[in-house]
């Protein structure tokens, strides 16, 4: 497999690739401009924050596999890809204990204005009067917007500092989800509104895209409590961020950010931000994921997906439709010999069923395999009747499914 890395990366990433075979090339210096001219021959891109817009898939030659070596796909064109049946995975849930980290740190600088702090020392200033007035934590109320890998961790950490923590209802949350967030005593308002107007602090942890941009505006900032606080290290669009200025101007909410609309999407670059300079923001360069032992476990994971896709696997595959799997899983068990798949689709084809997934798996010996193919449309008697006399097919069997209980690929 030819891998191109086009974003700083652990070395051990490039290692563990190459000990498992794959040829790298690293280019942490590429941008979103410069991919189309250079994915050519790659059948793997890995990324971090650099953007991957669709020229790069109309460009892409062999590129089967996008992996964002993080959590938020956002910068991706997650749809070119699909259109071009390249698979998009992520590598969830490894970098969320440093955004936790971060998160909290956040709100710890935030509250006691340890930034400032740190500056009036080191310019020589002595100023235990303005800077001895803080409210403190405890018994405050946080309201955690996205209650996912890192919203959880950042509760964990919270409720060890004594605060309250809430969130909002939402259909569709897991029973692993729930019965989580009832241990850890996270409560449930029922609605958006509700959590802003109840809550001293609001922490977003919720993916970039078309249903999260800006979840927080001029109302939802509007509805929250006089001198609250509003951490994001999701992303920039999830708050609108002239409405977030005006409301930082008004002297009524304080912010640490870790994450902007319009952030440079490079390691250094010069960029100046009225949010990121505000007095009332303490403010970090999106460095949420950057520890060293982020950093680590995510190469593992890149590894993992790499290797999995080499196996016939879309491990985290966020480009797949979950709902096109099929009405019908067929299962045909064969004699191993060339054709004999060929022969198979050609009835099912015939049939005008459109096939959604397939697997074929050789027993050992090599003697036998079965193929599971999941199909759309109706399967007729006389279909199964012909494909049970297709020549090498030991049995056939057919399951209908639910909708939802189809085979994840
Ligand atoms: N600052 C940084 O360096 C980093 C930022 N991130 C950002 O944080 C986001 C969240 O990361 P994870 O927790 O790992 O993802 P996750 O997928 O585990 O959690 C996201 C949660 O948000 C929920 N959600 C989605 N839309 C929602 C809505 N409209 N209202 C309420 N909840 C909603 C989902 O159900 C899910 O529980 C990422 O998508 C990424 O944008 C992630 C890692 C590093
Ligand atoms: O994992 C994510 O979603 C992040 O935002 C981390 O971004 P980065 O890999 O540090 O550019």
């Amino acid at each position: 497999m030819r891998i191109l890395l086009a974003d700083k990366l652990p070395e051990q990433t490039v290692q563990d690739l190459e000990d498992h075979g794959h040829e790298c090339v690293s280019e942490p210096g590429l941008k979103a401009d410069d991919l189309p001219g250079r994915i050519g021959g790659f059948d793997v891109l890995v990324v971090r924050s650099t953007k991957v817009p669709r020229p790069v898939f109309e460009a892409a030659d062999r590129l089967a596999l996008v992996v964002r070596a993080g959590a938020g796909t956002n910068t991706i064109d997650t749809d070119a890809a699909a259109e071009r049946a390249v698979l998009v995975s992520n590598v969830p849930g490894r970098n969320a204990a440093a955004v936790a980290e971060l998160t909290l740190g956040l709100l710890l600088a935030v509250d006691r204005r340890i930034p400032d702090n740190v500056a009036d020392l080191r310019e020589g200033r002595w100023d235990k009067t303005t800077y001895g007035k803080a409210e403190g934590l405890l018994g405050s109320t946080l309201g955690i917007v996205g209650l996912g890998s890192i919203g959880f961790l950042v509760a964990e950490r919270a409720a060890a500092f004594g605060i309250r923590l809430q969130s909002v209802a939402r259909e569709g949350r897991s029973a692993a989800s729930l019965a989580r967030a009832e241990e850890l005593g996270i409560t449930m308002c029922d609605s958006l509104e509700e959590l802003a107007a109840t809550s001293d602090i609001v922490s977003l942890h919720v993916p970039s895209n078309a249903g999260t941009k800006h979840l927080v505006d001029e109302a939802f900032l509007a509805r929250m409590r006089r001198g609250a606080i509003l951490l994001n290290t999701s992303r920039g669009d999830v708050v609108d961020e002239d409405a977030l200025l005006a409301a930082l101007d008004e002297g009524r909410v304080r912010a640490g950010l870790d994450v902007f609309e319009d952030e440079p999407g490079s390691g250094r670059a010069e960029w100046s931000s009225p949010l990121a300079q505000h007095p009332a923001v303490v403010a970090t360069h999106h460095i949420g994921a950057s520890t060293t032992q982020a950093q680590m476990a995510i190469a593992r994971g890149v590894t993992e997906i790499v290797d999995a896709f080499t196996a016939g696997e879309a491990r985290h595959c966020v480009n797949l439709d979950p709902d096109r799997l099929g009405s019908h899983a067929i299962k045909v068990r064969h004699l191993d010999r060339v054709g004999v798949l060929a022969r198979v689709l050609d009835r099912l084809s015939n049939a005008g069923l459109n096939v959604q997934h397939m697997t074929n798996r050789v027993f050992r010996g090599g003697e036998a395999a079965v193929a599971s193919i999941d199909v759309e449309g109706d399967v007729s008697a006389e279909l199964l009747d012909s494909l049970a006399r297709t020549p090498h097919v030991l049995g056939v069997a057919v399951v209908t499914m639910d909708d939802g209980a189809g085979t994840s690929p």
